[in-house]
C-alpha cells in the first residue's frame, strides 16, 4: 500500500472552474495551507503541454506540504510530471494496466460504486478507493450515487483506505460516521469557496471528528493540581480540552480542598508517585501536547524536567502559577529557581500573568511597553516564546506574545463577570489543545482567547465567592 489511511481526511480535487482569475497553484496553495492532506489534478480539457506544466507545478507545492499528489485520469501525465500517482474511474484504464505502467512505488486510486467493483481493485493493485457519489452533485454530471450503507459494506469488504466523494460539505459529513470511510474527497466546499483556506480547515475538523476507521484523537497531559470545586487545576484543564477537541490526561502534583471563597488545604504528592503517573501516560498514550500548571516544590518540578525530557515530550504550555489571585508568593525560591531553570526552557510557550513576569523577568510592570520589555527578557532568558497576560492590573483582555525578537498583541473582548476562577488554567489549556491539534502558535493562541471569552461571557453563577467559568458554553 503506497498511502496512508490518515492521507485520505480531507483529499482536495482541483476544477479549474472555480480559478476566477487566479492561478491554481495559489489556490491550492489555499487549500494544503488549511490543511488538505491530498489533492488530484483533474483535469478534463487543459493542453497536454500546459497540464504537464500545471502537474510539475502543483507536484513541487505538494512536496513541500508533505502531502500525496495524484494525477487524475491520465498515468503518462503522472509519469512524466513526478506525480505520485494516479486515480482511475472504471472506465478509464484497468487498474492492473495502470499498475503495469507505474510500478510498484505509485499510487492508485480506482472510483467504485459497488462491493464487486471494490474488491476488484484492491485485488489489481488499487492503494485506495474512491466511493460515491454519496450527495447530488453539480461537479460531475456522468455519476449516480450509492448509499451510505453501500459505503460501509465497501469499507468492510477491502484493507485499503477509502474516501468518500460527491457532494460532500462539512455538514454532510457527520452521516458518514460509522461507516469507515477514512475521509472525504472535495471540489466545490473548497475551491468553490470563497475562502478556500478556511474551507478546508473547517472539512478538515469535521472529518478529523467523525471518520476514520481507527479514530485518534490528539492528546493533552495537564500535570497540576486538583481543585476540588471543580472550576481551576486539573478538572478545569480536561474540561477545557475536552471542549476544545482533544484527549486529556492529568499526572496530579498536590490534591486541595478549595472552592470559590478560597483553598481550605494543600496535600501534594510524592515525587515518585508523580514521577508514576507521568511514566503511565507516556508509556501508553503519548501526549500530543502537556500542559504544567500549579506545582508547589522545586523537588516536585525537577521530577517533571527530567521525565518531560526523557520522554522528549513536544509542545510544553507552562503556566507558570506562582501568585495566588490575592497577591501572595506561592512557590518558594527554590521552586522559583527549578522553574527558571528546568522548565521554562522546555516551554514552547510560557503564559505568565503580570505579578509572575514581574517574578521572572526582575522588572516592574506599569505599562504595555513594560510587558514587552518583561517578555522580551524572559524570552531571551529561557529561550521560549512568552504570552504575558494583560489581566486586571493593566489592560484586561489585551495579551502579549513575544517570540523569536518579535511580538504582536492579541485583543481580547472585555467581559463584566466577577466570577473569574480558573481563566489562567483554562487559557493554557486551551493553548495546549491547540497545539496538539497542529496550530500554530499564533492560532492556538487566538482560539485559546476565543474560547476563554465564550466561557466568561455564559456567565455562569455558583458559589459564594469568584466562582468558575461555564466550560461547556458550547454544550446546551
Ligand atoms: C477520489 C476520487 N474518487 C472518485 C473520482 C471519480 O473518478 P472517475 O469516476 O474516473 O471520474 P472523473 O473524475 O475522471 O470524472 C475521482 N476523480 N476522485
Ligand atoms: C470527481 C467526482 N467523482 C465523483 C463520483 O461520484 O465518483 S463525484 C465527483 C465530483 C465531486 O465534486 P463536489 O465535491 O463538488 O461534489
Ligand atoms: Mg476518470
Amino acid at each position: 500500500m503506497n498511502c496512508r489511511p490518515e492521507d485520505m481526511l480531507v483529499y482536495a480535487v482541483t476544477d479549474r472552474a472555480w480559478l476566477k482569475g487566479e492561478s491554481l497553484k495559489d489556490q491550492v496553495e489555499k487549500a494544503l495551507k488549511g490543511g488538505v492532506t491530498f489533492v488530484q489534478l483533474r483535469e478534463k480539457n487543459l493542453d497536454r503541454r500546459l497540464f504537464l506544466e500545471e502537474a510539475a507545478t502543483i507536484k513541487e507545492l505538494c512536496d513541500s506540504f508533505h502531502v500525496p499528489f495524484v494525477i487524475n485520469d491520465d498515468v503518462e501525465i503522472a509519469l512524466a510530471s513526478g506525480a505520485d500517482g494516479v486515480h482511475v474511474g472504471q472506465k478509464d484504464m484497468d487498474v492492473k494496466e495502470a499498475r503495469r505502467r507505474l510500478g510498484p512505488g505509485k499510487i492508485i486510486g480506482v472510483s467504485c460504486k459497488t462491493v464487486e467493483q471494490a474488491k476488484a481493485a484492491e485485488a489489481g493493485g488499487a492503494d485506495y478507493l474512491g466511493v460515491g457519489a454519496m450527495y447530488p452533485t453539480d461537479t460531475k454530471s456522468d455519476t449516480s450515487q450509492v448509499t451510505v450503507e453501500t459505503l460501509k459494506a465497501i469499507c468492510r469488504a477491502v484493507d485499503i483506505p477509502v474516501v468518500a466523494i460527491g457532494g460532500i460539505r462539512a455538514d454532510r459529513i457527520q452521516p458518514l460516521k460509522g461507516t469507515g470511510a477514512d475521509g472525504v474527497a472535495v471540489v466545490s466546499a473548497i475551491f468553490g469557496q470563497p475562502d478556500i483556506e478556511a474551507a478546508a480547515r473547517r472539512l478538515k475538523e469535521t472529518a478529523e471528528m467523525y471518520l476514520g476507521r481507527h479514530r485518534r484523537r490528539k492528546t493533552v497531559l495537564t500535570i497540576a493540581g486538583s481543585d476540588s470545586s471543580g472550576g481551576a487545576g486539573i478538572q478545569a484543564d480536561l474540561k477545557t480540552m475536552l471542549a476544545n477537541g482533544v484527549y486529556g490526561m492529568s499526572a496530579i502534583t498536590a490534591l486541595t480542598a478549595q472552592n470559590t471563597t478560597g483553598v481550605s488545604g494543600i496535600f501534594p504528592v510524592t515525587p515518585e508517585f508523580l514521577a508514576m503517573q507521568i511514566d503511565s501516560v507516556f508509556s501508553d498514550i503519548r501526549p500530543d501536547a502537556v500542559k504544567i500548571g500549579m506545582v508547589s516544590s522545586g523537588e516536585l518540578i525537577r521530577v517533571i524536567a527530567e521525565r518531560l525530557s526523557y520522554y522528549k515530550a513536544e509542545n510544553i504550555v507552562v503556566d507558570p502559577v506562582m501568585i495566588s489571585t490575592s497577591g501572595s508568593r506561592l512557590l518558594d525560591e527554590d521552586a522559583v529557581g527549578a522553574l527558571k531553570e528546568l522548565l521554562l526552557p522546555m516551554a514552547a510557550v510560557a503564559t505568565p500573568n503580570i505579578p509572575e513576569a514581574e517574578v521572572l523577568s526582575g522588572i516592574c510592570i506599569r505599562s504595555s511597553e513594560d510587558m514587552v520589555r518583561a517578555a522580551e527578557i524572559i524570552s531571551r532568558e529561557y529561550g521560549c516564546a512568552v504570552l504575558c497576560k494583560g489581566g486586571h492590573r493593566l489592560n484586561d483582555a489585551n495579551d502579549l506574545l513575544y517570540r523569536d525578537g518579535g511580538f504582536c498583541w492579541f485583543m481580547g473582548r472585555r467581559i463584566d463577570n466577577p466570577n473569574t476562577h480558573g481563566t489562567g488554567c483554562t487559557l493554557s489549556s486551551a493553548i495546549a489543545s491547540g497545539l496538539a491539534r497542529g496550530y500554530s502558535l499564533e492560532q492556538a493562541v487566538e482560539r485559546a482567547k476565543e474560547y476563554l471569552s465564550g466561557a466568561l461571557e455564559a456567565m455562569l453563577d455558583l458559589g459564594s465567592g469568584s466562582g468558575p467559568m461555564d466550560h461547556g458554553f458550547q454544550i446546551p
